[in-house]
């Protein structure tokens, strides 16, 4: 199978040239000679959708051990994985392996199990939209970023400039807050024509990038205004294919004209934390201040010497804001006990499970 090095390119592959690319993914392509590039679009449970090319996707099998019950879904490929591809005879394509992550945001899942839950990997750019109508949230924005923390680059769009109704005090508050931790941010009417040129300067050639915000904050707006005239003609594309299907299949992973991708997942929707995320970036001031209380295990409510609670008095940090530290913290706290358990369960369960694993592979060796 040849390579499409300039087809993969427009799909965020990471490197101009072979010679460009990380040392551990060369590793693994030379490993596995005469297989296909390409990268997740689609997870499902029974395999994977991949585009092999910009306008190209192909409905593949899933690494055999990834299909195992006990398989931590972070094992997995997700959407915006790198997967080889080979034909075996007879079958459809299989994922015979994984290009190593750069980076990968995720999520809990859902429900009384607690579970981790990817939501996209290998994302250069992650585009936080807020609006900055009545339903604009300081502390909802201090989540987002918290969670999508793992991104390379973290850019806030505030949308709904032409009808802003923040305060002006508080929005320069959460201005303040975005410079102080070297995120670059953006006041913009998602339906002008300005916004395609702000979001353009952080796509280039071969970067990756996501829109993340709650509902009705323009991300769709601001997607279409990326595509363009490319959406449509992927529908003529779509229109004429094999299958005569007439549809605006829902594309997650959507090639933009100036050479970088943009993936489109739902499911940024519920916010949980998974127990990995650090609050240092997003509550730096926070935590430097925590650094400074006399004691080390410092809960903030009553101890002497407490710094934080020395800023709350002073008017220096805000009491929402902490207040919101706190929540967060809470559940990162509660998150890892949940994985912890976890974890604990899995290593008890494959103790029970090994000598059964075991009997069977040596009647099949023998
Ligand atoms: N005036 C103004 N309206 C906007 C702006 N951004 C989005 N809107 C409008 O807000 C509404 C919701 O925008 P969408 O782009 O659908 O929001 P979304 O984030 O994709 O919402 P979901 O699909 O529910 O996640 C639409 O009617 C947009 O026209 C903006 O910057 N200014
Ligand atoms: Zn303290």
């Amino acid at each position: 199978m040849s390579t499409d090095y300039a087809a993969l390119r427009t799909m965020g592959w990471p490197a101009a040239r072979p010679d460009q690319l990380p040392a551990d993914w060369t590793a693994v392509l030379q490993d596995h000679p005469d297989t296909a590039i390409g990268r997740v679009v689609e997870q499902h449970r029974s395999g994977y959708v991949v585009a092999t090319g910009p306008d190209e996707t192909a409905a593949v099998d899933s690494l055999p051990d990834w299909q195992k019950p006990r398989c931590p879904p972070e094992q997995r490929a997700c959407v915006g994985d790198w997967v080889l591809l080979k034909v075996l005879d007879l079958h459809r394509p299989q994922i015979v392996a994984m290009l190593p992550r750069r980076n990968v945001i995720k999520r809990a899942a859902a429900g009384e199990h607690f579970k981790q839950q990817l939501i996209a990997a290998n994302i250069d750019v992650v585009f936080v939209v807020v609006g900055l109508d009545l339903d604009f949230n300081a502390r909802r924005l201090e989540r987002y970023l918290m969670l999508v923390g793992a991104a390379d680059r973290i850019v806030v769009l505030f949308t709904k400039a032409d009808k802003q109704q923040v305060a002006a005090d508080v929005f320069a508050t959460v201005q303040q807050q975005l410079e102080s931790q070297g995120i670059s941010w953006h006041a913009l009417n998602a339906k002008d024509s300005t916004a395609v040129s702000v979001m353009s300067q952080y796509l280039h050639e071969g970067i990756t990038a996501v829109l993340v915000g709650s509902s009705g904050v323009g991300k769709s707006t601001l997607t279409n205004a990326l595509i363009g005239e490319q959406r449509m003609r992927t529908n003529e594309v779509r229109s004429h294919d094999s299958r005569g299907k007439h549809t605006t299949t829902y594309r997650h992973l959507i090639p933009l004209g100036n050479g970088a991708c943009l993936i489109d997942t739902p499911g940024m929707r519920e916010l949980k934390p998974t127990g990995d995320e650090e609050l240092g970036t997003t509550f730096d001031d926070v935590e430097s201040l925590a650094a400074q209380c006399k004691f080390r295990d410092c809960r903030h409510v009553a101890e002497p010497g407490c710094a934080i609670r020395a800023a709350l008095e002073r008017g220096e940090l805000d009491p929402a804001r902490m207040e919101n530290y706190r929540k967060l913290q809470g559940e990162i706290r509660r998150a890892q006990d949940q994985q912890a358990v976890r974890l604990e369960q899995q290593a008890q369960a494959k103790v029970l499970t090994k000598p059964v694993n075991k009997r069977q592979k040596s009647k099949y060796e023998r």
